[in-house]
């Protein structure tokens, strides 16, 4: 595979009696779009957070263009270059979508701006523009608990993306989402992806959104990868329509 810009490579975590990751690999190219899917507890959440830095793999290693990051802070892989959001968005409720955005900024700069200076911050119109890309530039100014979970996604993606990562995980983009929001939270996804040239690998139980929006599918059972391949290939194979779509992923 070219352009490879992350190897996870035989990754083993065991927490007590589970097996979370269990020879998790995976190679990541540029502009990849690789959905993994996968029944509750496979270890698809431990993967992400084995390449992000918030858990620590028992062996294995993640490489990051050429660098292994396998033992680095959650912070100090962000400043490398990887993103991630949640299957939660990590938001501060009770401030502004530009103060979201703007404190996400100044945690990777490993300064801490007081909210009063926010809108004087040198990145605010940086951050405004974000927000016109993912077409949320009118509700900069609203209290983040006032949106609708659609939108707090979106927010909580713009600002992983705020922080310009090379490659972005994202855990279930779509969750939370109506089934009429989900296509419109993708497509201006897809679209700010496309135009910051940033690959990403989301975790998706969806799969009339990974048919439409992975260019890759990674299936994952008992904490690492048991088939790969294009979305036509993966959503009409037999065992994993039975194991995996028929369980209700
Ligand atoms: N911090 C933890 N402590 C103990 N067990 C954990 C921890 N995190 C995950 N696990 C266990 O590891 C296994 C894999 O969990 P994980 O959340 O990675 O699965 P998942 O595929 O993301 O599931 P889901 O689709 O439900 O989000 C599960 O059995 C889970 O209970």
């Amino acid at each position: 595979m070219s352009g490879v810009i992350l190897e996870a490579d035989d990754l083993h975590l065991r927490f007590g009696g589970v097996q979370a990751a269990n020879g998790a690999s995976l190679k990541v190219a540029a502009n990849e779009r690789i959905a993994i899917i996968g029944p509750n507890g496979a270890g698809k959440t431990t993967f992400i957070n084995l390449c992000t830095g918030y858990l620590k793999p028992q062996s294995g290693r993640v490489v990051f263009n050429g660098q292994d990051v396998t033992r680095l802070s959650p912070q100090a892989i962000t400043r490398l270059g990887i993103g991630r959001s949640f299957q939660i968005p990590q938001l501060f409720l009770d401030n502004t979508v530009i103060e979201n955005l703007l404190l996400a900024l100044s945690a990777r700069e490993g300064s801490w701006s007081p909210f009063l200076a926010m809108q004087r911050h040198p990145k605010a119109g940086e951050m405004w523009a974000l927000l016109d890309l993912v077409g949320l530039k009118e509700t900069g100014n609203r209290i983040v608990r006032e949106l609708p979970e659609g939108m707090r996604k979106l927010i909580d993606i713009a600002v992983a993306l705020a922080l310009e990562p090379r490659l972005i995980f994202m855990d279930e983009p779509t969750s939370g989402v109506s089934s009429t929001e989900k296509f419109q939270v993708m497509d201006t996804l897809t679209r700010v992806l496309d135009a910051r040239a940033t690959t990403a690998v989301f975790v998706e139980h969806d799969m009339d959104v990974v048919a439409r929006y992975a260019s890759r599918v990674a299936v994952w059972t008992g904490g690492r990868i048991a088939h790969q391949g294009t979305p036509e290939e993966i959503l009409s194979h037999p065992e994993v329509r039975e194991t995996v779509i028929g369980v209700g992923v």
